[in-house]
């Protein structure tokens, strides 16, 4: 007999398709099972699912986050752990979730510099920016890897290459939910405000779609409420925010068509010239 021609795997088959949905151009999303209705959650994390700085500072990195001079930032604090716990391969519990991460990212800031130099201007501009404000982080936050050779079965500045460090930033990056919270004990003052959320983190973004998304304080879940509704065995899609395609693309390395937030840069030269209307 033929493998997974039965019913049962028939059935398999069809829940991991209403599950998790391959489509071309905006990797995998997340469908529908059912019909939604606006208001309607779409998905409930509980809190022990997130991954924020508090299971930062519970992990063995802890103790050396305490310890640490300057004060490691959040951001820092969430890519760190990602690079060690994806060192740690089998010993980590988030080998699940690590797995089904992008083993690679299309933001510009991944790009090499003569491929950044073809991007229009303001693009470039802000591409160049980005790189060098995530290799400065990488480069001051060298002593605190090192730091954490007792953790590690390799050389930490091989464990804690420029390239593994920006996969988790771009991690982090292009998946965070934005969940505002106070500051944390042994991290600096910046605002603490992601946390990634295997799962919900599946969820593609459309302009056209409403969402309310917030850590709800009574479940102690990270809520998404759908705005508009959305057909059974569709896609659901959520908006990451307003964002012009520019900032989508630096932010998230994709350009969606049709973005209504789209719009031209002008700069204040142009600006005068462009008054004649
Ligand atoms: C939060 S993840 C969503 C899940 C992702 N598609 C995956 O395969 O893991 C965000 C990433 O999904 C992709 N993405 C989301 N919405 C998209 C869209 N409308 N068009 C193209 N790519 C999109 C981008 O690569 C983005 O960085």
């Amino acid at each position: 007999m033929k493998k997974g021609r039965g019913r049962t795997s028939r059935i398999r088959r069809r829940k991991l398709c209403t599950n998790f949905q391959s489509r071309g151009d905006t990797g995998r999303g997340l469908m529908s099972r059912t019909s939604l209705q606006e208001g309607q959650v779409i998905i409930s994390l509980p809190e022990s699912c997130l991954l924020t700085t508090d299971t930062v500072i519970r992990s063995h990195l802890g103790a050396y986050i305490a310890k640490w001079q300057p004060l490691p930032s959040p951001l820092l604090a969430l890519c760190t752990f990602l690079v060690a716990e994806k060192h740690a391969g089998d010993r980590s519990p988030w080998k699940p979730y690590l797995e089904v991460l992008p083993k690679a990212y299309t933001c510009p800031v991944c790009l090499e510099p003569e491929v950044v130099a073809l991007l229009p201007g303001p693009l470039e501009a802000k591409a160049r920016e980005q790189r060098t404000r995530v290799r400065e982080l990488f480069t001051s936050s060298r002593g605190f890897f090192s730091s954490l050779q007792p953790l590690l079965s390799e050389a930490a500045a091989s464990v804690f290459s420029y390239r593994a460090f920006l996969w988790a930033w771009c991690t982090v990056n292009t998946r965070a939910v934005y969940m505002e919270r106070g500051r944390r004990q042994g991290l600096s003052a910046e605002p603490d405000t992601c946390a990634l959320a295997p799962y919900l983190d599946l969820l593609n973004h459309s302009p056209a779609v409403q969402v309310k998304a917030a850590f709800n304080e009574e479940t102690r879940c990270y809520e998404i409420r759908t705005g508009s509704g959305c057909r059974r065995h569709e896609e659901v899609f959520i908006c990451y925010g307003p964002h012009d395609s520019r900032r989508l693309l630096l932010e998230y390395g994709f350009v969606p068509r049709g973005n209504p937030h789209a719009c031209v840069p002008v700069s204040q030269g142009r600006m005068n010239f462009g008054s004649y209307h």
